[in-house]
């Protein structure tokens, strides 16, 4: 699409992109986070597939602000963004939840996946040197919290990220720079179950045959 036609569409390609992302980091902003948090919730309400998500925060992040400066605190949220993005795949979605907050959703990650991913987070942001200032580098750690998506579940995205918050809140608790997952609770919904909870056209490979054309005359 050429002249003015395309540049009009250029320019609201690139608003659209502008408003999912959070101008500091480059990362998803909260608004399109939870967007994608939603699409991932009903996927896993369907397809009853494993989901992490983790939220994080840098610790103990006012100081590096009282002790550098606010454009200092920024570069460190850049550099933690940028290490973030280092150690996910293309799949996962990252974002920034608040100030000094993250928040990471992993579809399709089975527990144990999650932990090492988790963990594989948390020693790449502590080992990572952060230059503030000239000839000034410092090294910030990040508390983690996660939980996995509830499978078979209708649940809301509220409630999960809620589940993820109180498992960061106990690893800040527990002394920072550290992971806290909450165990994933074992599905113990029978395939009747499912079928009562997505009523009988549900198999256990997924969705059965569409039922034949009823004759009530309604096309
Ligand atoms: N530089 C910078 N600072 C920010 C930004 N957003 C929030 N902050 C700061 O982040 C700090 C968050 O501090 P607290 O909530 O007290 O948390 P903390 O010092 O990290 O302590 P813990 O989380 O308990 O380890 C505040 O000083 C905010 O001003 C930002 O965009 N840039």
């Amino acid at each position: 699409m050429d002249g003015p036609t395309g540049y009009v569409q250029g320019l609201i390609d690139g608003l659209c992109e502008l408003s999912l992302r959070d101008p500091l980091t480059g990362l998803a902003n909260r608004r399109h986070f939870r967007t994608v948090l939603e699409r991932e919730l009903d996927r896993v309400t369907r397809s009853g597939e494993a989901a992490l998500l983790l939220m994080l925060d840098i610790d103990h992040f006012k100081s590096v602000n009282d002790v550098y400066g606010h454009s200092a605190g920024d570069r460190v949220l850049q550099a933690v963004a940028r290490t973030l993005a280092s150690c996910v795949r293309p799949m996962d979605t990252l974002a920034r939840y608040g100030g000094e907050e993250f928040a990471v959703v992993l579809p399709a990650c089975q527990a144990a996946f999650g932990r090492v991913v988790a963990e594989r987070i948390r020693r790449a942001v502590a080992s990572t040197s952060i230059e503030v200032a000239p000839q000034t580098q410092i090294q910030v750690t990040v508390s983690v919290g996660g939980a996995f998506a509830l499978q078979w579940i209708r649940s809301t995205t509220m409630l999960w990220i809620d589940r993820a918050d109180q498992q960061l809140y106990l690893a800040k608790s527990s002394g920072r720079n550290c992971v806290q997952i909450e165990e994933q609770p074992d599905s113990t919904v029978s395939a009747e179950e499912k079928s009562l909870l997505f009523g009988p056209m549900y198999s256990p490979s997924g969705w059965g045959e569409l039922p034949p054309p009823s004759d009530t005359g309604v096309n």
